[in-house]
């Protein structure tokens, strides 16, 4: 995210000089709360957490030293077939922690209870909705975005998408895929015809249909109606993923927080963000939104007698007027968001591929060992590699596993990479 947000000349947000304070929050209310003051938060959290707290710090950046690999291997234009193949290349580990639950995980790493069941699972309930019954790859992805030093793009996180588009030169046809049907040319080798309905078109009208030596996905395959493609004209063998994806309720308010639910009197005791520990409460999430342009002040929260904040609450589902009721007391609008936000986790065997048959590519299959917005320009570069490759017949640089560099950089390293990705906030 880093090289492609310089390229496209794109500024990072003025990063805040600290995070804003945050809580959490079980099913028995409000038990931990972060101070404004640095030294006060360490305190409470070596109290709480004892050293994890520290080796969290190490273990994240070690996971980011072995992960950093994927960027030599993209640098010399090497690509991977599968994801398997891909998280082998950066790290043997990674695929076994994508085969166990992320709670066997960090325990067998020599993590706490009480830092896994709160500190472990709040983060997974922020960033994927989910607990501790992920694999534990995914868990590790989590824990790396929430330490700190975030990022976004002024304006947005939403112009790296514009941007890129406008750089291309591509030319974007705003319509719905409904097939892609195979056709083996003379030569034996397939070309594929993408069927689609233009945005804005009744169902009934004409569908409209082009011809692609190669084709490149970019949708979660979740064999979920709304989104199905029909494959036609493939062998009987053919297999496409069902990779179930979660979905998500994300509720943007203006309004003032009902503070009697968290326990508060006064309005400045809020913590900014709260992070639930408990699958059983009705939100995973809620934190104050700032302006994608600007700064607000300080930690951005209204007094009182001021302007409504804007919260951002993530739910599993759509929450009764009770439950908006208990966040909220006051509320001057409310925006409702549901989308299919990322896979629905669980230990596996088996990681799909970037393939799905020969030219027809398919990006989100790297969401199936974590989903982010550094994942995914990975796997887009993975693809755009691995086809170009295919193309030229580069063989050798297809599923070739480079030595690991000295391990005396690893830390070093680890930290850069930490830079790099961490360019997420939604
Ligand atoms: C293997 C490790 C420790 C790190 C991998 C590097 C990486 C991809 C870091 C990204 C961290 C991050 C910002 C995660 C956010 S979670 C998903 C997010 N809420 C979203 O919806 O995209």
């Amino acid at each position: 995210m880093v090289n492609l947000t310089k390229l496209l000349g794109l500024e990072r947000r003025n990063p805040k000089d600290d995070d804003g304070t945050m809580g959490l929050y079980s099913k028995d209310g409000l038990f931990f709360k972060t101070s404004i003051w640095k030294v006060v938060t360490i305190a409470k959290l070596f109290w709480r957490y004892g050293w994890d707290i520290k080796r969290i710090g190490e273990w994240v950046t070690t996971m980011m030293s072995s992960f950093s690999r994927i960027y030599e291997y993209q640098e010399k234009g090497m690509a991977f077939t599968t994801v398997e193949d891909m998280l082998k290349a950066m790290d043997e580990q990674f695929i076994n922690y994508t085969r166990i639950s992320a709670q066997t995980m960090f325990k067998d790493a020599g993590f706490s209870e009480i830092f896994i069941n709160e500190l472990v699972m709040s983060a997974m309930r922020v960033n994927y909705g989910q607990t501790t019954d992920t694999h534990g790859f995914v868990a590790a992805v989590s824990m790396a975005g929430v330490e700190s030093g975030l990022w976004s793009v002024k304006g947005g996180n939403k112009n790296v998408a514009e941007s890129l588009l406008k750089a291309s030169g591509a030319r974007l046809i705003q319509g719905k895929v409904t097939n892609i049907n195979m056709m083996k040319s003379a030569t034996g080798m397939p070309s594929y015809e993408v069927q689609y309905e233009k945005a804005g078109q009744q169902a009934d009208q004409e569908e409209s249909i082009a011809e692609y030596d190669l084709v490149i996905m970019a949708t979660p395959l979740d064999g979920n109606a709304k989104m199905k493609v029909v494959f036609e004209g493939f062998p009987s063998t053919f297999n496409i993923p069902n990779i179930p994806f979660h979905s998500l309720e994300a509720m943007f308010v203006c309004g003032h927080v009902n503070l009697s639910t968290f326990g508060m009197d006064q309005q400045d005791e809020l913590p900014d963000s709260i992070m639930t520990t408990n699958a059983e409460v009705f939100f995973n999430s809620i934190g104050l939104l700032e302006p994608v342009d600007e700064i607000s002040n300080k930690a951005g929260k209204p007094e009182e007698s001021e302007e409504y904040g804007v919260w951002k609450v993530f739910l599993n589902k759509v929450p009764t007027e009770a439950e908006v009721q208990a966040l909220f007391d006051t509320r001057k609008s409310v925006q409702l968001v549901n989308w299919l936000a990322y896979p629905q986790y669980q230990p596996t065997k088996e990681l799909p591929s970037f393939v799905l048959y020969d030219r027809l590519y398919f990006i989100n299959a790297i969401e199936a060992a974590a989903s982010a917005m550094e994942m995914s320009v990975i796997g887009a570069k993975n693809v755009a590699l691995l086809a170009y490759n295919q193309w030229y017949s580069h063989l050798d640089k297809i599923d070739e596993v480079l030595v690991p560099s000295d391990s005396s950089q690893d830390s070093a390293q680890g930290k850069q990479a930490q830079e790099s990705v961490k360019s997420e906030e939604l």
